[in-house]
């Protein structure tokens, strides 16, 4: 199992500057996702990484080994992609030896190899098959048997379930998640879908334009984004902009239209005059008009099997809510919203200064 340290790492097209010196530690059979906007530099990365591209400046080490100028045969990468590049005129079973083939093993561990790495993505039954005779999930397991036959040292994602449809991909994400820990390799996988990243990663790294944005466990991202920016990409924001009433050691009191306040029971450092709190929809809970921190109309409501959307308008503008389908509102009814103070979550760049929060 293999560490991957990518440091301050340039990648320049011309003069677009696509990885602005990017830094980020892959731990050992760790699952990270690079998660992000189109453009954002995720296949630019892990292209890099492959050596599909050279870098421009910075470095890249597997282990303590600086590999930057390696070709990328000499890397010991496995790679799948999106359009599952296999070679239509071969079989399964062809196609996963054609890499122990180049690699000059013999034929009898080459069939013992392509036997184990076909179970492993229970596809034994169709060795004989060709790419076209497959499902888009089938083939994109011979992709991820393909990648791992070699025994690589590291695997490579970059977004394999992005033709898939939905209900497949969902599978897809817990048959590939199980694999990689069964392997126990350390993978780096491209993904525009944050439920994606989210579902598969010990870790989501969140891209914005070249430059790393927050790097965390996906509760973390999810429940602590380092910006309002994380935070409205990964899942749907309430953003509330409130006066700060009071704040110290103890926490920050803030306040709510006819006197009410919410209290954050711990220190925000630079909370002064305003300070912008997120609470996710699934934090707000309906309540009757007359109770809550807040008073609204819904304006919206969309139900969606598990639970129900409710657009709400308040004195502090729209907010989304979502609420079990036990609890029904209808469209322009009036209620209360009562917040999860507890799960509030204060905004670096959104307080009175620019100081950051603890
Ligand atoms: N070969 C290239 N020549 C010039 N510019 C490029 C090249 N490849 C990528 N870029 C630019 O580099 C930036 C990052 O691209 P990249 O493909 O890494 O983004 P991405 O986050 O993977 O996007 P997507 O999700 O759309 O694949 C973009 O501005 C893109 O236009």
């Amino acid at each position: 199992m293999t560490e991957v340290s990518l440091r301050s790492l340039v990648k320049r097209y011309g003069k677009t500057e696509a990885l602005k010196g990017i830094s980020l530690n892959v731990r050992h059979g760790e699952f990270v996702s690079l998660l992000g906007p189109s453009g954002c530099g995720k296949s630019t990365t892990l292209k890099c990484i492959a050596g599909f591209e050279e870098t421009s400046d910075g470095q890249i080490l597997f282990d303590d080994r600086d590999i930057s100028r390696k070709l990328p045969e000499d890397r010991d990468i496995g790679m799948v992609f999106q359009s599952y590049a296999l070679f239509p005129h071969m079989t399964v079973a062809q196609n996963l030896a054609f890499g122990l083939e180049m690699r000059r093993l013999q034929k009898r561990e080459i069939t013992e190899r392509v036997g184990r790495a076909m179970e492993m993505v229970q596809l034994t039954p169709y060795a004989e098959r060709y790419p076209k005779a497959l499902s888009g999930g089938q083939q994109q397991r011979v992709a991820l048997a393909r990648a791992l036959v070699i025994e690589p040292k590291i695997l490579l994602l970059d977004e394999p379930l992005a033709n898939l449809d939905a209900k497949l991909r969902d599978e897809m994400r817990g048959f590939i998640r199980d694999l990689q820990k069964r392997v126990g390799i350390t993978t780096i996988y491209v993904t525009h879908d944050q439920g994606e990243a989210m579902t598969m990663s010990d870790r989501v790294v969140v891209m914005f334009d070249g430059e790393i944005a927050q790097a965390a466990a996906p509760e973390d991202v999810y429940d602590k984004p380092a910006s309002e920016r994380v935070a409205r990409f990964v899942g749907n924001a309430n953003i509330l902009e409130l006066p700060v009433r009071t704040n110290d050691e103890a926490g920050v009191e803030l306040g709510l239209p006819g006197g009410l306040s919410l209290t954050i029971q711990r220190p925000v450092p630079a909370a002064n005059g305003t300070l912008g709190v997120m609470a996710r929809p699934e934090q707000i809970a309906l309540t009757d008009p007359a109770a809550g921190h807040l008073r609204g109309r819904i304006s919206k409501r969309y139900f969606s099997g598990g639970h129900v959307e409710y657009h709400v308008e308040t004195d502090l503008g729209p907010l989304v809510v979502l609420a079990p389908t036990s609890q029904s509102a209808k469209e322009g009814e009036s209620v209360g919203l009562d917040f999860d103070a507890s799960r509030l979550w204060p905004l670096p760049g959104r307080t009175g200064s620019a100081e950051s929060r603890a």
